[in-house]
């Protein structure tokens, strides 16, 4: 028998080459942890911006600016000035308008070319604050076939556009200025030429630590694991010149799906600072999603210093920038991310969720946060359809009517709500479930119902005198027993000649959501048949009494 190395015969394992990755001996981010945020800068007015079909128009890129705000981003690259007039325009809106609050730095994205740069100082001009970021790329394959120039040319267009960005400065004095400097396609740079470029540009900004630059580290293009990315970091952060003077940022794209993770061990491995775009839009497969790594923090307890809790304003608001719709499963804001529909996790929550105190640690199976933290309800958490098991059903129930339901009537609503999910092959909705729940076990209008009860004695010697209405004539009579319930069943006996044998019974004050002050539930063999019912009522009495008449009415109708 002959076996194929590989599972396509076309396949070449030459065509893709192994991205290198870095031998290193004193690799120490594995044992690090995130206690803190890092410094969070939102490219979605640039990097997401130009990934768009159509570029964000003014009121698109006005209503990013406010969200971003609102959510506390302290930077925020705003465009690229220089590159189209409504980038630059946007810029003299912001700054003309005195949109820019005073806690918030805008940032700029600029070639390393002369002309550039000048034009975007201009768009600049009268900014109080201002990040100007020049880039250029230094990878071998840009070095060889896109700019056609050695390490020692690549290093040159590095060290001149950084001298012109602080030589335009100048002519600004009023403005207090950061220069932010990225060796773009950083990850797939040898990290020694990455070092040696942005160290010539540290030679020619001269950052002290009080006056730090910005050095941004660019997954341009996402090609190796994030542990050899965070190896690069490391390594860049023990190699670089005057470390103390100089901010290492990071900036990750996608495009093996693993953005979040490089830019989450690039923290570890010694960066500070962190570039990304809401929800993950951006070039390709998108630029790391900020908002998911915000959630990631938030949920181990560390203060993300970004407000994510208005999680449906931020969906709509980027839906309405990048016309991209959001994913439901997208990482902790998809419409979808907090909702079970199976049964045995349905089970488990609604358990977990009963068990579970307001003062103690969030310890809840499958929600790893309370989705009440985003703004999202319990309708979102737990949604029936043919897959979902008695918990499910239950849980809705109960939320919307306020009451908490036996595990008997539990097991005896599961079928008719498993039969009408079959039927209708869709999600139930809590009204369905609801208009289920009153069909099934409780008295309809023209069945019998209680009208008015008086009760003498008590114990042993408990009397029931009662009053029927069947929504036309009305029944009297009375009955005695050992408790009101079973004076209540004798009388019925009497009157209507049907023998009640209680098999389980439960009464609870109804609570918020619900208009009555009691509900019972009575299981009971009637006939040798058993029946389920339940009744809302005034006080817990009439309740159960009610649930009785329940159980008698289904036998009545069933003769
Ligand atoms: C990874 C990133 O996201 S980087 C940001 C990318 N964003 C954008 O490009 C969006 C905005 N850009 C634009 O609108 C245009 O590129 C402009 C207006 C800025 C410039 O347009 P053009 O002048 O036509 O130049 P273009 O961008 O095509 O670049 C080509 C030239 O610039 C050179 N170049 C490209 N990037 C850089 C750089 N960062 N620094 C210096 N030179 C550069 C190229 O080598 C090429 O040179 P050549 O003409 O001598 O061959
Ligand atoms: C301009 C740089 C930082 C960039 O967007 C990238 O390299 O992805
Ligand atoms: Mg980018």
């Amino acid at each position: 028998m002959s076996h194929h190395q590989y599972s396509n015969p076309d396949f070449n394992p030459e065509k893709y080459p192994r991205f290198p990755v870095i031998r290193k001996t004193d690799r120490r981010w594995p044992n690090a942890e995130i206690r803190t945020a890092p410094l969070w800068c939102s490219v979605d007015l640039r990097d997401g911006n130009q990934a768009l079909i159509e570029p964000m128009n003014v009121s698109q890129k006005q209503a990013m600016w406010h969200l971003l705000v609102n959510m506390g981003f302290k930077e925020i690259e705003v465009g690229f000035p220089a590159a189209s007039q409504p980038d630059f325009d946007f810029v003299r809106w912001l700054i003309e308008e005195n949109r820019i609050p005073d806690d918030v730095t805008i940032q700029v994205l600029v070639q390393a070319r002369n002309d550039l740069i000048e034009r975007t100082y201009e768009a600049l001009d009268g900014a109080r604050r201002a990040v100007v970021h020049v880039y250029n790329s230094t990878s071998p394959v840009q070095r060889k076939k896109v700019f056609n120039l050695d390490k020692a040319g690549i290093v040159d267009i590095a060290r001149q556009g950084a001298a012109k960005v602080q030589q335009v400065a100048r002519d600004y004095p009023a403005t207090d200025w950061t220069f932010q400097y990225s060796p773009e396609s950083f990850s797939s740079t040898e990290v020694e030429f990455a070092v040696e470029v942005c160290n010539a540009v540290i030679e020619v900004w001269q950052p002290t630590p009080e006056k730090k630059i910005i050095l941004n580290l660019p997954a341009t293009v996402e090609s190796a694991m994030p542990n050899v990315f965070a190896d690069q970091i490391e390594w860049f952060c023990d190699h670089v010149n005057q470390r103390d003077s100089v901010l290492v940022s990071i900036h990750t794209h996608n495009d093996r799906g693993c953005a979040v993770a490089a830019a989450e061990m690039a923290i570890l491995a010694g960066a500070d600072r962190i570039e990304g775009t809401l929800l993950g839009n951006g070039e390709r497969t998108g630029n790391m999603d900020i908002v998911t790594m915000a959630m990631n923090l938030y949920s181990q307890g560390i203060d993300p210093q970004l407000d994510i809790s208005m999680a449906d304003d931020i969906i709509s608001t980027v839906e309405a920038c990048t016309n991209i719709k959001t994913h439901p499963r997208h990482p902790w804001l998809g419409e979808l991310v907090y909702t079970a529909f199976s049964g045995s996790h349905q089970d488990a929550i609604r358990k977990c969720l009963a068990a579970q105190t307001e003062n103690e640690p969030w310890d809840i199976a499958y929600l790893p946060i309370n989705p009440e933290d985003i703004g999202r309800s319990y309708q979102s958490v737990i949604r029936v359809n043919s897959q979902s098991g008695k918990g499910g059903a239950s849980y809705l129930l109960e939320q919307a009517m306020g009451i908490t339901l036996p595990r008997w009537v539990q097991i005896e609503l599961a079928q008719p709500v498993q039969a009408l999910a079959e039927r209708s092959a869709s999600e139930l909705q809590t009204d369905d479930i609801v208009r289920l729940f009153r069909h099934t076990f409780m008295t309809s209008h023209g069945q019998l119902q209680l009208d008015s009860y008086t009760l003498e004695g008590s114990g042993h010697q408990s009397a029931v005198q009662a009053c029927l209405n069947d929504g036309s004539n009305l029944v009297s009579l009375h009955g005695h027993g050992n408790g009101a319930i079973s004076a209540f069943t004798d009388a019925i006996h009497r009157a209507l000649g049907v023998a009640v044998q209680i098999v389980q019974f439960d009464e609870q004050s109804a609570g918020e959501g619900s208009d009555a002050g009691a509900v019972a539930f009575i299981q009971a063999n009637i006939n040798g048949q058993r029946y389920t019912g339940a009744a809302a009522d005034e006080d817990t009495l009439s309740a159960s009494m009610n649930a009785i008449l329940a159980v008698v009415n289904q036998s009545l109708k069933q003769q």
